[in-house]
């Protein structure tokens, strides 16, 4: 009973002899580390209500996210998000061929698109041909049908961490680079109610066309804890966070849950958590922190938000 709540997962190992599951292929692509794609079914708010600590972080949190060489893929079955980080060291890092099985389609992004922020070193990103530098808090997006995508560190000294969000895709719109200058910053909260934050949103409607990502990331000030409190569901869209630019002894009280029913999970420096559209999503810091968010479902409309009355919170 218990072991159908377990997720199941793949690794993608270097030698094709090490596999130990005839459904997942080994990659054969330039990955000179080993890639793990991380299959999360959806949980309903009864079942999630019940769990433990444990129970809880196998659900929501996705505790690794970067791999130094290589690159991680959590497939998550609510709106079919697939979250993850790419960390190229000296070689290249690239899509296996292998994950077009996953997508059930020729090769990865045959029927995707994808965002990607770098919250780390330089990189160079290549779209069929196309060079794209992608630098320190610069966003890229790139449009479904890309075949031969490659990800590399300028220097592997100081790799690039390229934190992404994919979702399926009806057509195929530009690729393009933002950067923080042209992500759209709407400021929020107040230092006295510790929530000071800009909200830079990168992959939105406004800046450019998607079939339905929308990604961004939240700074907050120095001596602000809180992002998204009062808080809100979102019944016609799912989210993920990540949180990164946190000290190793920093953590953040990432709250969950349905309103009347919240529970909360330690999350720690470039962990993500799944936020289905049943439950909240806010966190509070031990110090300040930065979260990049990406939203899949029904609408690209960033104010549609069922907002929760602090009253209503239990
Ligand atoms: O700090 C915030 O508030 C946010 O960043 C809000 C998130 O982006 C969000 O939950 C959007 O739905
Ligand atoms: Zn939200």
């Amino acid at each position: 009973m218990k072991q159908q709540f377990i997720n199941k997962r793949a690794l993608f190992l270097e030698n094709t002899e090490s596999s130990t599951d005839d459904h997942f292929t080994p990659r054969t692509g330039h990955l000179d580390k080993e890639t793990i794609l991380d299959i999360r079914q959806p949980i309903h708010s009864d079942h999630a209500k019940t769990l433990d600590t444990t129970g809880l972080r196998q659900q929501f949190l996705l505790d690794t996210v970067f791999q130094p060489g290589g690159m991680t893929l959590t497939y998550s079955h609510i709106d079919r998000i697939i979250v993850g980080g790419i960390q190229p060291a000296e070689a290249p890092v690239v899509f296996s061929p292998e994950l077009g099985k996953h997508t059930g389609t020729e090769f990865f992004l045959a029927r995707r698109e994808i965002g990607l922020i770098n919250i780390g070193g330089d990189a160079v990103v290549t779209v069929d041909g196309m060079r794209f530098e992608v630098l320190r808090e610069e966003a890229l997006y790139i449009g479904a049908g890309a075949r031969d995508v490659a990800f590399e560190s300028v220097s592997a000294a100081d790799p690039a961490k390229l934190y992404f969000n994919s979702a399926p895709a009806h057509t195929s719109y530009p690729t393009r680079k933002i950067t923080l200058e042209q992500a759209s910053p709407e400021t929020l909260g107040e230092p006295k109610t510790s929530n000071r934050r800009t909200i830079y949103k990168y992959i939105v409607p406004n800046v450019l066309p998607t079939c339905q990502l929308l990604m961004g990331m939240t700074k907050l000030e120095e001596g602000s804890l809180w992002n998204t409190m009062p808080c809100h569901t979102h019944e016609r869209r799912m989210e993920v966070y990540f949180y990164f630019n946190m000290k190793s002894d920093a953590v953040v009280f990432h709250m969950l849950g349905q309103p009347q029913e919240t529970r909360h999970l330690v999350v720690r420096n470039e962990q993500a958590v799944i936020s289905p559209s049943w439950s909240i999503h806010s966190g509070v810091g031990t110090q300040a922190y930065t979260f990049i968010w990406g939203m899949v479902g029904e609408n690209q409309v960033f104010p549609d938000m069922d907002h929760v009355k602090m009253t209503e919170l239990r």
